[in-house]
């Protein structure tokens, strides 16, 4: 069994997380952590987990909490996460980070894009960033994952097929939308039922901190660092993320090369489903699950494909994706504790 911890339970990552881990096979949770709710029951929270568990929010302890767990869920606010993450790993245990703060690669550029310094710069070139599907063998091996951003998720695997086969050039045009769990359960103005009931809002216009971890990954893939477009908005749903994006194809591009390279990246992969050209999903059909859904449309030229993805932004943009990670690490079948939908309608 993995004894595991999450650490910022009261969140709606830990929520899920929560949900996640009491139904995996291979799991015992030993302890959820929380600064505002120590003593509470988890089911107070979260009706939803009654007769489930019994366990009590308790203060992150890491010298209590080290010798008893195998690894540490850390879903805490980016800046509070890195403290965490070095406290865990030098008492032996492994971190699974779902913040920012293991992410970029480079110091510079978190200090830059998170206005803070990093605490341990030295563990940004031993992190494994955590999008699975395209980095099996680092996290199976790493002791710290660092867990993509659900909007680097939708984007990275819906375009992975066209970077990998060098298929895409720039400048790439980036429109997606995220229901309003994304921005976490502090209060905040915009994610008020009012502000956000009924309405579609536009936020992070021309700066969000995902274009540059978006960048980031693409050159990886693709061997260069695209010119990326990012506009994120608010949807009034409480889960589930959809991304548009236009990309321009190099010259020389037939239909079918692109068709294809959809279809082989998808075909062995639990989680990543290609619906076909011209078929598009709808961010209801991934809610509760794992799942990333793809659709393509290419025009006539093939000049220009248009590529829309859906996740749910707590599942495969957030806890799912932590969980897929955790098993590759501890060497159970990666869909372990993931397997299933949730509604189909
Ligand atoms: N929501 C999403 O869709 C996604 C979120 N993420 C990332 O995962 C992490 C957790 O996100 P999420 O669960 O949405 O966040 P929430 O705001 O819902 O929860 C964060 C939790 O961290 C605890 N916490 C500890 N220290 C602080 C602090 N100084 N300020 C505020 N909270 C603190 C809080 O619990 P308490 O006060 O009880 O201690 C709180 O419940 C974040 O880094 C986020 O960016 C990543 C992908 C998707
Ligand atoms: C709706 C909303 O506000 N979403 C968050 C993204 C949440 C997320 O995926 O990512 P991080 O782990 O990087 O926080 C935002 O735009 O900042």
């Amino acid at each position: 069994m993995i004894r595991a911890a999450i650490i910022g339970a009261t969140g709606y990552t830990g929520a899920e997380l929560m949900r996640i881990l009491l139904f995996h096979p291979a799991v015992e949770l030993v302890a959820i952590t929380s600064e505002s709710s120590i003593e509470q029951r988890a089911c107070q929270h979260y009706p939803a987990l009654s007769g489930l568990t019994d366990l009590r929010f308790e203060a992150n302890n890491p010298e209590k909490l080290a010798p008893q767990i195998d690894v540490a869920f850390l879903a805490l606010p980016h800046a509070e996460a890195m403290e965490a993450a070095v406290d865990y790993l030098q008492r032996g245990v492994r971190v699974i980070d779902l913040s920012a703060d293991f992410r970029l690669n480079s110091p510079q550029l978190y200090e830059q894009v998170y206005g803070r310094k990093h605490i341990a710069p030295q563990l940004l070139a031993k992190s494994a960033y955590g999008l699975t599907e395209l980095n099996r063998e680092a996290v199976t091996n790493t002791d710290l994952v660092a867990n993509p951003g659900c909007y680097p998720t939708c984007v990275l695997l819906s375009l992975a097929p066209l970077f990998q086969q060098q298929l895409a050039a720039d400048p790439i045009i980036i429109d997606a939308k995220s229901g309003v769990t994304g921005a976490g359960k502090k209060l905040n103005t915009r994610t008020q039922f009012a502000e956000a009931n009924e309405g579609l809002s536009p936020y992070g216009v021309g700066g969000h901190r995902h274009q540059p971890e978006m960048v980031q990954e693409l050159a990886k893939l693709g061997g260069y660092a695209p010119e990326v477009v990012f506009t994120p908005h608010l949807l009034p749903l409480s889960r589930g993320m959809q991304s548009t994006s236009y990309v321009p194809l190099t010259a020389g591009v037939s239909r079918q090369q692109v068709v294809e390279g959809y279809q082989q990246f998808c075909e062995n992969e639990p989680f990543l489903h290609f619906l076909g050209e011209d078929i598009f999903p709808n961010v209801r059909d991934v809610r509760g699950s794992n799942n990333c859904l793809v659709g393509i449309h290419v025009d006539k030229e093939c000049r220009r494909a248009i590529v829309i993805a859906v996740i749910d932004n707590l599942v495969k943009g957030a806890s799912g994706a932590a969980v897929q990670n955790m098993n590759l690490m501890f060497n159970y079948p990666e869909e372990e504790g993931l397997r299933g939908i949730f509604q189909v309608l």
